[in-house]
């Protein structure tokens, strides 16, 4: 329920941004980035400002409608007291619950899909037959756009040591190991046998199945086991959602300078956007998101690839 948002048509955004962080900052949290968006924090939820060339964008969020209501008027009526020579309007949209929220329109969704280099044979059976084999499970693997973007970035930097956590039947698995430079190595952790076993064939059609280390264990076992020197290249983070900032922090010191590391589902279905949500998962994977967007350590970018893909770059 609690997101919503106003496009508020005006020639001077930038400067009823600033007056309202700086105004409510007398009574709330305020912050202005450096590219001159704002957030405003009172008790009942937030607001992000961000200019656009036509006017003020606004969203709020809240951990329920009343709430949610409070914040939209909290920022209207300062908008509208500061605009008062313009006569402006806010007006927002119905409020829409975290969980329906469509990162990608289906329809650009489907464009993205058949507008990359395709999967070959080898994905497309291993995609096929884990539709057959695990039923519901099987929307857990990535899809081919986001396996094609593993690939690319795991050539791009050049790795020769690759993680992932979360194999499920292989196919991320698959697309990382072949982006491996010659004699490359790919530790990759899962707590699943069965699920695993149904990758194994495939990885040998492809010829790479002699590149893939498979660790059947919690894979923070499997990652503290690691040396704690800079070995990784490439990490690729797939597995419960509760334990990303653990699975982070291990492959984060362990990541040589240039490697990357990246994590699938920061969107959670979108639910990590509404702060009604406050399950494990969802909490960790803000906080998480918060995190790293703040690590000095790492550059960062935030994909809206499928369901939310984070790159971040060891400096
Ligand atoms: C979303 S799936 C991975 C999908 C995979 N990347 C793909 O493209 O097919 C999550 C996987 O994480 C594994 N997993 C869950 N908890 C784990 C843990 N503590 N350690 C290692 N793997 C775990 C599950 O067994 C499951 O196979």
């Amino acid at each position: 329920m609690p997101l919503s948002t106003a496009h508020v048509p005006t020639p001077r955004p930038a400067r009823y941004l600033k007056q309202l962080v700086s105004h409510l900052g007398h009574k709330a949290t305020t912050s202005l980035t450096p590219d001159g968006r704002g957030v405003i924090t009172i008790a009942a939820g937030t607001c992000h400002l961000t200019p656009t060339p036509d006017g003020l964008a606004l969203t709020a969020a809240a951990v329920d409608g009343e709430s949610l209501a409070r914040v939209e008027d909290v920022v209207a009526r300062h908008l509208v007291r500061f605009a008062a020579q313009e006569g402006l309007a806010v007006e927002w949209t119905a409020p829409v619950d975290g969980g329906e929220l469509e990162p990608t329109p289906p329809v650009v969704g489907e464009y993205l899909l058949s507008h990359h280099t395709p999967a070959d044979d080898i994905l497309g059976e291993l995609a096929a037959v884990t539709r057959e084999a695990t039923a519901g499970a099987a929307r857990m693997q990535v899809s081919s756009d986001e396996g094609a973007l593993l690939t690319m970035l795991t050539r791009l930097t050049g790795a020769r040591f690759a993680v992932e956590v979360g194999v499920f039947t292989g196919y991320s698995t698959l697309c990382i190991a072949r982006g491996l430079a010659d004699g490359g190595t790919l530790l990759a952790c899962d707590v699943s046998e069965e699920w695993t076993a149904i990758g194994r064939p495939y990885w040998e059609r492809a010829g790479v199945a002699d590149r893939i280390d498979l660790r059947i264990a919690p894979a923070l076992e499997t990652l503290r086991a690691l040396d704690d020197e800079p070995v990784i290249d490439i990490a690729f983070i797939d597995a419960d959602k509760g334990g990303y900032p653990a699975y982070y922090e291990e492959i984060v010191r362990r990541l040589r300078s240039g490697g990357l590391v990246v994590l699938d589902n920061v969107f959670l279905g979108g639910r990590v956007l509404d702060p009604a949500y406050r399950g494990a998962d969802e909490l960790a994977m803000r906080g998480l998101n918060g995190l790293v967007a703040a690590d000095e350590r790492v550059e960062a970018v935030m994909l809206p690839v499928r369901d939310g893909v984070t790159i971040a770059r060891r400096r």
